[in-house]
């Protein structure tokens, strides 16, 4: 199917965008993804002042993990994101582990999600991912989500960042949570072109057939973080096939609405937000600062705004919480009623 209609760029949908707006449809017309992940580990105690982040919960709190799943999807989340944001099979080997034990993980990590969807619907027999669709996405964080240092809010990644490097860092792991079977793959916080560029030479090479989403942050409402054009990296986005799906995370919801335009100018496929609450990483503080982000009723008054500027999948990033994704919920239900 070729979509060209408004400011899209007419390339091929396929097969991914496709089913992602099936799952929209079947959503009523949009779709909530889950909150923060991290945030609410941490809520429940969790440290995670490590390299691996909440992917330190893989080996130390599975149950955490998919208690934190599960009151997602309570809260009414359509798509779980896993916790390998910050895993990788570098940062697993860096602990000790060999390589075949850190793709263990990765697997690990998609299997926590699924067992938090089937316990859902074991609690809800009355609900069914016929009625409401409950979806697994496999998280890949950006090589600065990697490098720990908050790079991925600079997206400066210095002499090391080429393309071929930065495939070869992806390419593993991309594989191995590809063959975990999630339903989707979330590329998560991308902050820069060439990123983008070698997740789509991977997606592509890989032969990946399981849909994939792409999100980049900004910091200025205009372009990504490392100041690349929002519009170039949409587009990278948008040629690809593969992708089925193109937005915006841990971003402030201020900027959200006129990022939400850029990205319609240059692609059809659904657009995903899911902004963190408004506060800033200081990543050599290793927290977060500045506590002027928003409270849970102002992140939703914008809702309503995201779904007119056409965001389909709505969510929450850093610093969200179910309370957070419950009235995004509401919210949407309010904008669609039929849903
Ligand atoms: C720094 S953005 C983190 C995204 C990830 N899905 C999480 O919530 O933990
Ligand atoms: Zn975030």
């Amino acid at each position: 199917m070729v979509v060209k209609s408004g400011g899209g760029g007419g390339a091929e949908e396929g097969a991914a965008g496709a089913a992602v707006r099936r799952w929209v449809e079947a959503g009523g017309g949009r779709l909530v993804l889950d909150g923060g992940l991290a945030t609410e580990l941490e809520a429940h105690g969790a440290d995670l002042n490590d390299p691996l982040w909440s992917a330190k919960c893989i080996l130390s709190s599975p149950h955490l993990i998919r208690k934190v799943h599960l009151d997602y999807i309570e809260a009414g989340a359509n798509i779980i994101i896993t916790a390998s944001y910050q895993a990788t099979i570098q940062g697993f080997e860096s602990k000790g582990f060999s390589k075949e034990q850190g793709e263990n993980l990765l697997t690990k990590g998609v299997e926590i999600a699924h067992e938090a969807r089937e316990m859902f619907l074991k609690q809800h027999p009355d609900q069914s991912t016929a009625l409401r669709p409950i979806l697994v996405a496999a998280s890949i964080g950006s090589y600065g989500a990697y490098l720990a240092d908050g790079s991925e809010y600079s997206g400066d990644y210095g002499e090391a960042g080429t393309l071929e490097f930065l495939k070869d860092f992806h390419r593993r792991r991309l594989q191995v949570l590809a063959e975990a079977r999630p339903d989707l793959i979330a590329f998560e916080t991308i902050p820069n072109k060439l990123e983008a560029q070698a997740y789509v030479e991977l997606l592509e090479e890989c032969n990946i057939n399981i849909p994939s989403w792409f999100s980049f942050n900004s910091k200025d409402g205009v372009n990504v973080v490392s100041g690349d054009s929002l519009i170039e990296c949409a587009k990278i986005a948008n040629e690809c096939a593969k992708v089925g799906a193109v937005g915006i995370n841990c971003t402030p919801p201020r900027f959200i609405h006129s990022l939400i335009l850029s990205i319609r100018k240059v692609t059809d496929k659904p657009i995903l937000i899911y902004p963190n609450s408004g506060e800033r990483y200081d990543a050599e503080k290793k927290e977060w600062v500045e506590s002027t982000g928003v409270s849970d009723g102002d992140f939703v008054s914008y809702v309503g705004e995201w779904c007119k500027d056409g965001a389909a999948l709505i969510g929450g990033c850093c610093r969200t919480t179910p309370n957070t994704i419950r009235a995004i919920t509401r919210s949407l239900n309010q904008y669609y009623p039929a849903a």
